[in-house]
Formats: structure tokens, sequence, C-alpha cells
């Protein structure tokens, strides 16, 4: 089904003649510019393809948002921050602009940015070609297999850098950069010269989607943390003076590069990657943006498309057992977040219940994040408070620790008939209080 629908979308922009190849570096005006090529990586590692997929190519811009990845793990993010703003520039990528008054770059995706950026990993006194080396291992832990270098097109580069040279001086001289910039540019060229397929760029945008983790080893290449504020920046950066026509129309974060290459990150999802080596007037490549806006359409992969409300977070709200063994159930169901949470708070507090006991299960919870734990943890308290005996049942440890906070446990089961069938001591203790107790 993937497949067929990937050949087809690639037939139908396959006539696409429009757009040039980057001139300006004379080894990448020399490729073919039929190649064309789409893959789609999950989360859990598996690869749908079509077309052109396992020829190589410099990755050129889209090394920026990864090594920006690197510089924040290796460098700290005040040290980063305080060199390289997060703010959309609107401008090409290799405008020679520096924000006033700091001398920053205004962001990561623009190439003084990127060739700050690339000063920034592993930034203690490591010199030029280990920093290299480092950044190679680095974009290779993403793509989940060793990457090399396209020395050819790296000298072609190197040869006709006088623009990212006056970037860099540029930089030198409001002492963003430090050392010697023909050595930081060397640095950046290399970097751009790694040598990927549109298969390895999916993975690494599906590492992205991943959190950190690459699908296929398993690594935690970067924390997630990073991993946000890398999403975040492509959001608003990453296709440079079209991003705001790609965030609207496109929605998914992503990054071009002048050698053809797409990437798109949709966390939790997919990573996606194209590539086809016609560009357009602000650098991206014209079929990888018409894909995407297909892909975006097709498959309704818009990250502002609001999902369907988490009405049904509360499955159930019954009385099991009888008698003295009345029972209140809350059965929850799906992923609970901040606003599944709010829906347990509520549900709670507006139906009172005067049962002893009060089971929430979790039997059907998928998922439940921090914020979600801790609020439910906090209804399950409040209910002690109030004199009710609380159970959950949580075969598969969603809560992992259930301690509100104040050294209390709440006891655990593992099935519903288990909470029901319990013995009621510290219910016929404390006694029963009536609904009108419980109002916070
Ligand atoms: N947009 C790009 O891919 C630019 C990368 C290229 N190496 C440059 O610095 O000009």
């Amino acid at each position: 089904m993937i497949p067929d629908y990937l050949e087809e979308v690639l037939g139908n922009v396959a006539s696409d003649a429009t757009g040039e190849l980057a001139g300006y570096i004379p080894e990448l005006a020399a490729v073919d510019p039929e190649r064309l090529g789409a893959v789609f990586a999950t989360v859990d590692g598996h690869v749908y393809s079509a077309g052109d997929v396992d020829a190589e190519f410099t990755i050129q811009s889209i090394s920026k948002p990864f090594v920006y990845a690197l510089a924040l793990a290796d460098s700290g993010f005040d040290a980063v921050l305080g060199k390289v703003g997060v703010e959309p520039s609107g401008e090409a990528f290799n405008q020679i602009s520096l924000e006033e008054g700091t001398g920053r770059p205004f962001n990561p995706m623009i190439n003084a940015g990127a060739i700050t950026v690339h000063s920034l990993v592993r930034s203690e006194q490591l010199a030029p070609d280990e920093r290299v080396a480092r950044v190679v291992r680095g974009l290779s832990a993403f793509a989940g297999r060793p990457l090399g270098v396209d020395e050819a097109v790296c000298a072609s580069e190197m040869e006709n850098a006088h623009r990212n040279l006056a970037i860099a001086h540029m930089l030198r001289s409001h002492d963003i950069l430090t050392e010697d910039p023909r050595i930081v540019v060397d640095g950046y060229i290399r970097q751009c010269s790694v040598l990927v397929t549109t298969r390895d760029l999916a993975m690494m945008a599906a590492t992205l989607a991943n959190r950190g983790v690459n699908p296929l080893t398993g690594e935690q290449v970067v924390a997630e943390r990073v991993v946000r504020q890398v999403l975040s920046v492509l959001s608003t950066c990453g296709m440079y003076d079209a991003a705001g026509d790609w965030a609207t129309q496109v929605g998914i974060p992503a990054k071009s590069g002048v050698s053809g290459g797409l990437i798109g990150a949709l966390p939790g999802q997919i990573g996606v990657a194209t590539f086809s080596p016609r560009l357009d007037s602000h650098g991206n490549s014209v079929r990888g943006v018409s894909l995407f806006e297909r892909f975006s359409t097709d498959m309704g992969l818009h990250v502002m498309e609001v999902p369907a409300a988490a009405r049904a977070i509360v499955r159930s709200n019954h009385v099991a057992g009888s008698g003295l063994r009345e029972v209140r159930v809350l059965q929850l169901h799906g992923g609970i977040r901040f606003a599944g949470a709010e829906r347990i708070d509520r549900e709670v507090v507006d139906t009172a219940p005067s049962e002893p006991r009060v089971v929430f299960d979790l039997t059907m919870v998928s998922s439940i994040d921090d914020v979600a734990r801790r609020m439910l943890l906090e209804v399950a308290r409040r209910l002690r408070v109030e004199g009710r005996e609380v159970y959950l049942v949580d075969p598969e440890a969603m809560i992992p620790d259930p301690d509100p906070g104040d050294g209390g446990r709440f006891e655990v089961v593992d099935d519903l008939d288990q909470a029901v069938s319990l013995p009621h001591e510290v219910v016929a203790r404390n006694g029963r209080p009536g609904a009108r107790e419980w109002n916070p």
C-alpha cells in the first residue's frame, strides 16, 4: 500500500524539470538532475522507499540541524544560545547579516549560524580535524551506519568558499568565532560534504522523530531536550526564507540542502526524505517540495492538524460489587496527557463518588506522561484524604511508583476482580464519608 503510493506520487512529479542545479559549487552542477527518490522511515525502523534511494550525494545544509544537536549536547544550551539565536531571519541561507548589538547569527540553519555551531562541537581545545571526525561520527550515529566524506565536492566548494569565508571573518570580527575563520569554514565544508543516501536521511529524520533514539541501532544519539530544541528550530527556520509558506502549507519540521535533499521529521511518527537535485529560488528542491506538499495533504501529516479531543479517556465510571464491597471503578483508556488527566480530575469532582473504594483501572491505558501521572496521583491522594481507599489496576506498571509525594503509596493490583474482592478493613475503620465532603 505505502510503496505503491510512493511510486505513484513520484510518477506525478517526475516530469517537472523546473529549477536549476546549485551552480556555485562546480561539482554539484555536474550531477544527474533527473535523480528522484523518496523514503518513509518509521520510528520503529521500517523503511518504505521508491526511486533512487541508495544513490549517494553530499548532505550539505541538511547536516545543520544534526550538528546543532551535537553542539548542544557537547557545549550545553547556554554556550550555544549565547552565540547563535533561534529567530527566523526571513533571509536567504547565505545572507551576510548578523543580529544588531550582539553580532550573533539569527539562527543555526543559515550559514552564519551553522559555521558558528560547527565551532561549538566539542569546543574544549579539540584539534580541528578531531572536531570534524566527531561531526562525521555524530552524523553516522544519526544515520545508523558509518558515513564518509566526498573529497571532490569538498575541494570544489573550498575553492569557491568566498562567501562563507566572508561570513566567517565577520563572525570573527564580532568574537562570535574565536579561532581562525578559515579553519572553521574548512571544517564546516567537510561537514557539508558528508555522503548520504535518501535512505540515510530518512533514518536521520526518524531519529529526531523518535526522541533522539536511532530506530535501527537503538542508540540514544542526543537527549530528548536537545531533540525538542532542534525540531522547534526546524519548524521556524528550516526552509530559510520559505519557512512561513512551508509551516502553513506542509507543516512538517523540515530541512533542505543545495544538493537536492529534503528531510522532514514528524514527532512520534516518521522520518521522511526526498532527493531531487533541481532547486527553486530559495535553494529548496523543486520536486522535493512538491512531494512533501502531497505527503502532507494525502497522509494528514501537518503537525498542526488538531487531533480528536481526548473525550474517551474515561471509558466508564460505574459501580462494581455490592453492599460493603461496593467499588467505584473509573476505567481509563488511551494515551493520557495534560488534557486527559484534567478530564479524569473533573469526572471525579463532578460525580463525587460516595463508595468507600475507588479503583482507577489503567488496563487499557497505552501511555501516560509525567504531568498526567502526577495529576492522577493527586486526584487519588485527595480521594484518600476524603477517607476512600484507592486502588490502581495497573498490570503494565504505567505508574511504576504510585506515590503522590506524601510517602503513602497506593495499592496496585493486576485486575479488577482482585480490587473488588480485597478485604475491607481500612474502609470500615475510616467510615464512609458523604459526598458532601468531596468538594475541593
Ligand atoms: N543550503 C545549503 O545546502 C548550503 C550548503 C553549502 N555547503 C554552503 O554553505 O553554501
